[in-house]
């Protein structure tokens, strides 16, 4: 059982459940002890919940809700957002065009869409430069709420950006090398915020498909990701032995976990942690009848319930050489990595060999 500062207790595998006020509210608590905290959840589990992390939670819940209705969009409106290239990395995902993995090889990603494809659609939206070479796209095109959609989800962007500079200012904290340590590397940041919608899913496609996911074993690429959750359930988190433990939904926190780039800049100190999305689980959420419903399921099936996420992927600037952090290591040779290396170079790598 989780203690009061745990999120998650279970074989080997301790999620810290931290309070983040003293970074978030001027004049609150013991920021170094706040540091230390977000740091040893990452160096020992590589993911963390937090409280009071500064976004308030109807912005959350007005969120949430206007990604449920881009979603519900028709397929024509969505495809014509569609995404493009890895370099790009924005616009809509449809069902089955990402097979989330580790191998950097495409064949090999590719070959493994056959166990199941991920079952889940999304909406990239990278750092708003309309001018530039890789403009958002925007359902603003289409009528009165795509524009709204537009202003509320640039907002929501700057929120995560912001959250984002006050975890790493922890990380730095914890680290021994100052507050402001990461901000000219992380500003503004070459972040992506990512709307995640897994529909209804029959009961049986599981049972049938051992292999059936709905969204493949991962880590995560860049410095951290902002996991914001509902209620559904079904994120689960590799333990050190190997197991898939559940990530439960907890109301008001954001789950935050490192990512590779992270990882590789602390000296791997730091973990960036596999984790995936499975149905809920059957002990904490029953399957649904749908079908009677008229939401298009077939007439007295049992799906498991449509699950949304939101997820803000965080990252150095794209030019930022990622080199060994100071503190990481004693001597040359403990350095795991002895090549500095360009950030996007890193992420674009791992973006070619999943779409
Ligand atoms: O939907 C979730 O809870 C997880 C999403 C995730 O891990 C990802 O998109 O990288
Ligand atoms: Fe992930």
């Amino acid at each position: 059982m989780p203690s009061s500062n745990e999120a998650v207790s279970e074989d080997s595998l301790s999620i810290p459940l931290i309070d983040f006020s003293s970074f978030t509210t001027p004049n609150t608590g013991d920021k170094s002890a706040t540091a230390d905290a977000v740091l040893k959840g990452f160096q020992n589990a590589g993911f963390i919940y937090l409280t009071n992390f500064g976004i308030p939670p109807e912005i959350l819940s007005e969120t949430f809700e206007l990604s449920k209705r881009f979603f519900e969009r028709p397929f024509e409106q969505k495809e014509a957002l569609r995404w493009t290239t890895p370099d790009a990395n924005r616009g809509y995902v449809s069902y089955g065009r990402e097979k989330s993995s580790q191998s950097l090889d495409k064949a090999t990603v590719d070959a493994s869409r056959s166990q199941g494809l991920d079952l889940k659609e999304s909406m990239e939206i990278g750092r708003e430069d309309p001018n530039g070479p890789f403009p958002n796209h925007w359902p603003d095109r289409f009528d009165e709420e795509g524009k709204v959609f537009k202003e509320k989800m640039l907002d929501f962007f700057q929120r995560c950006d912001d959250l984002h500079l006050k975890v790493m200012s922890a990380i730095a904290v914890g680290l021994g090398l100052g507050e402001d340590f990461f901000n000219e590397s992380c500003t503004p940041g070459d972040n992506n915020l990512r709307l995640l919608h897994y529909p209804p899913v029959p009961k049986e496609t599981f049972k049938s498909n051992p292999n059936q996911l709905r969204l493949g074993a991962h880590s995560d690429y860049g410095s951290i990701t902002l996991l914001f959750q509902d209620t559904v359930g079904g994120l689960q988190v590799q333990s050190p032995t190997g197991r898939f433990i559940n990530a439960t939904p907890i109301p008001n926190t954001v789950v935050v976990n490192a990512g590779d780039l992270l990882a590789r800049w602390a000296n791997d100190k730091i973990k960036s942690t596999l984790h995936r999305v499975v149905e809920p689980d059957r002990s904490e959420q029953d399957a649904v009848v749908l079908g009677e419903k008229g939401d298009g399921g077939k007439e007295g099936q049992e799906y498991y319930p449509a699950r949304y996420s939101i997820a803000h992927f965080c990252n150095p600037n794209f030019d930022v050489m990622i080199e060994t952090l100071p503190g990481t290591y004693e001597s040359e040779e403990d350095k795991v990595y002895k090549e500095a290396i360009r950030c996007k170079d890193h992420l674009v790598q791992r973006l070619a060999a999943t779409y």
